[in-house]
Formats: C-alpha cells, sequence, structure tokens
C-alpha cells in the first residue's frame, strides 16, 4: 500500500448546554486527508495543502494529531499528510476535527495500527489542542464515531453514540464573514472559569432533556434541551445576531435552535411542522440587518470518518 485516504465530515459541537461533551457530524462539507510514508527513518510529519491552513505540522491540526500519534506509540516514521479542506473554517463547523480525524484514521490504517475509534480521538483531540489551545474532544469525535454522541469520559477517554428515534433535518445558518483567526482560542477565553450553582443545575437539566428527547422522539424535550445558561451567553458578543435568529426560527416552529460549535454559524433542528421557507426569510432578514448576508444549508447526520481509498 503506498497511501490511505480518509473523509470525515463536519460537526457541530455542544448542541446548548453540552460544552465539550456534545456533538453531531453532518454531511454538509467533507475533509480528505491522503497520508504517505516518506521514510522510516525520522520520526516526522509533513503537510501538504494548498487551502488557505498552516503548513507547519504543530499549528495544523491534522499534522499535530498525528504527531502526537507516532510519539506515543514510539513510532519512528515520516508521513506525508496532504489535506484537501472541503469544511470552510472559523465558522464553527468543526472544520480544524474534520482534517485532525481523517489525518489520524488514514495514519491508523496505512501503518496497519489497529487502532480503536476511542483511541483516535485521543489523538485527534490533540490536534484541536494544537490550534485551539484546549484540546476539546467533542468536534473529533462526532467526526470520527458520526451522528450524535456525548464524551462521557476524558481519562480514558469514553464515546457514547446517542440513539435518535426521531425524524428531523438540520439547517446551517452560515455568516458570509471573513472566517476570524483562531475563532475557537479567542471564544474558550470567554467561558467562565466558576458558574453558578443554578446555572449549571439549569445546564443539565437541558442535557438530560436533549438526550432523553432524542432517544425517545419527544420534540418538546429536545427544544428544551437545545438552550443553554453558561457558554451560549460568555459568548454572545462573537455572534450578536444569534438570538433573534433563534427567536425567529422558533417561532417558525423549529424543533429547536443553538449556536453550532463556538460559532459564529447556528444549527437549526426541523422537520414537517417547520416552516422552513419563512424561517430562512426571516433569518436572512437578521441576518442581513446585522451586516452580514447568510448561506442556508441544509443537511443531515452524517456518519463516521471513512476509508476512502487505499492505493
Ligand atoms: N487542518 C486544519 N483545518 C482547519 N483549520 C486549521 C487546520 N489546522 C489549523 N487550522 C487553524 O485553525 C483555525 C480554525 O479552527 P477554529 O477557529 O477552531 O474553527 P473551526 O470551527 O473551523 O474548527 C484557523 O485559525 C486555522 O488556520
Ligand atoms: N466545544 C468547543 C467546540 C468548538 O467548535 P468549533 O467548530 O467552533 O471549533 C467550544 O465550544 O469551544
Amino acid at each position: 500500500m503506498s497511501s490511505v485516504v480518509a473523509r470525515a465530515y463536519s460537526s457541530s459541537a455542544n448542541l446548548g448546554a453540552g460544552f465539550d461533551i456534545l456533538s453531531l457530524a453532518h454531511k454538509a462539507y467533507h475533509d480528505e486527508v491522503e497520508a504517505e510514508i516518506v521514510n522510516n527513518e525520522g520520526r516526522g510529519v509533513l503537510i501538504e495543502t494548498s487551502d488557505g491552513i498552516p503548513k507547519e505540522t504543530h499549528r495544523n491540526s491534522a499534522g499535530a494529531a498525528v504527531l502526537s500519534m507516532l510519539e506515543d506509540l514510539g513510532l519512528k516514521v515520516t508521513v506525508r499528510l496532504k489535506v484537501k479542506k472541503g469544511v470552510p473554517f472559523g465558522l464553527g463547523l468543526g472544520s480544524s476535527g474534520a482534517s485532525a480525524s481523517a489525518a489520524v484514521s488514514a495514519v491508523n490504517e496505512l501503518l496497519g495500527l489497529g487502532l480503536r475509534r476511542e483511541d483516535l480521538v485521543k489523538y485527534a483531540m490533540l490536534g484541536e489542542g494544537a490550534v485551539s489551545g484546549s484540546p476539546h474532544p467533542d468536534n473529533v469525535a462526532a467526526s470520527l464515531f458520526g451522528g450524535v454522541v456525548a464524551v462521557v469520559s476524558t481519562s480514558p477517554i469514553r464515546v457514547a453514540q446517542i440513539p435518535v428515534r426521531v425524524a428531523f433535518n438540520l439547517l446551517l445558518i452560515i455568516p458570509r464573514v471573513k472566517p476570524m483567526e483562531g475563532k475557537t482560542r479567542k471564544a474558550r477565553e470567554l467561558v467562565p472559569n466558576r458558574v453558578n450553582l443554578s446555572d449549571a443545575v439549569q445546564n443539565a437539566r437541558f442535557i438530560s432533556s436533549l438526550i432523553l428527547g432524542l432517544e425517545s422522539g419527544n420534540r418538546e424535550l429536545i427544544r428544551l434541551g437545545l438552550n443553554d445558561e453558561i457558554v451560549e451567553k460568555a459568548r454572545t458578543p462573537m455572534y450578536p445576531h444569534y438570538p433573534e435568529v433563534k427567536k425567529v426560527a422558533l417561532e417558525s416552529d423549529a424543533i429547536g435552535v443553538c449556536v453550532s460549535g463556538a460559532g459564529p454559524s447556528v444549527l437549526v433542528f426541523y422537520d414537517k411542522y417547520t416552516d422552513i421557507m419563512g424561517l430562512k426569510d426571516r433569518a436572512d432578514n437578521v441576518c442581513k440587518k446585522n451586516g452580514f448576508a447568510c448561506d442556508f444549508i441544509e443537511t443531515e447526520l452524517a456518519g463516521g470518518v471513512q476509508i476512502e481509498r487505499i492505493n
């Protein structure tokens, strides 16, 4: 085998109150990473890309993830990663996580390491750490496992896939703005270190409600669950359009609405009862009022990472 190509999908993390815990993968966008061995003489990772992301190994989520994997496993090999971006970055769509997930999966296959997906989460999240300053596991767990996931333990990593027994589609409302360099890093600086007990309790209610709603197919529980008293609130200055977009989407009978990851994109769960045309129309006006156009991408849950080709 001379190279392996892996594909990983975009994701929306947090899902309301599940900061660094909950996430889902969607088919909206995907990244592809091709991994090949350069030599077996030393340990290294070379990045090849023409998609506007850093080429230095330590500054690229794919490079940093794979390097941490080679170091941890004591492997002396240099690999080249060709990173083809499909997931736009800086918009809250898990772009850095998709590259890291595809990269560790491709190298796992290339070197015949036989790692479990939870091991791959462990390494891919270190790629997230390299770009956002903290190794959050939620986006990579969704891109690696697919569907809706909860990272229920970080040491050791444990990921639970949440059974979804309700029919819904997803709408991403994506501001057409210049991506802010290091956006997630900045957004994480806004998260408070200490929170009121009453807010923590309220958030635990939201998480319970969302998971129970998805499992039982109860629309009202999902709607209630897609709220957050802590992180979304603290970050509101980074996405001032969000409260009004949420209001008009709920008035159009969306199932529920939350910020996608650290924003500025907004994730809407909708179904046949939702006035989707009216929702887009009104949300479009809110975006324009805030000084930018928004793209509306209708999508659905995606599966986990796939090995596309073995050459
Ligand atoms: N492989 C990669 N894919 C996407 N962004 C990357 C990658 N490697 C490094 N980056 C950097 O990470 C940042 C994007 O990540 P972030 O702000 O967390 O947004 P996102 O929600 O897209 O993951 C950008 O500054 C980008 O240059
Ligand atoms: N839990 C993280 C998720 C960041 O997602 P991104 O797609 O915006 O990078 C956080 O909220 O910081």
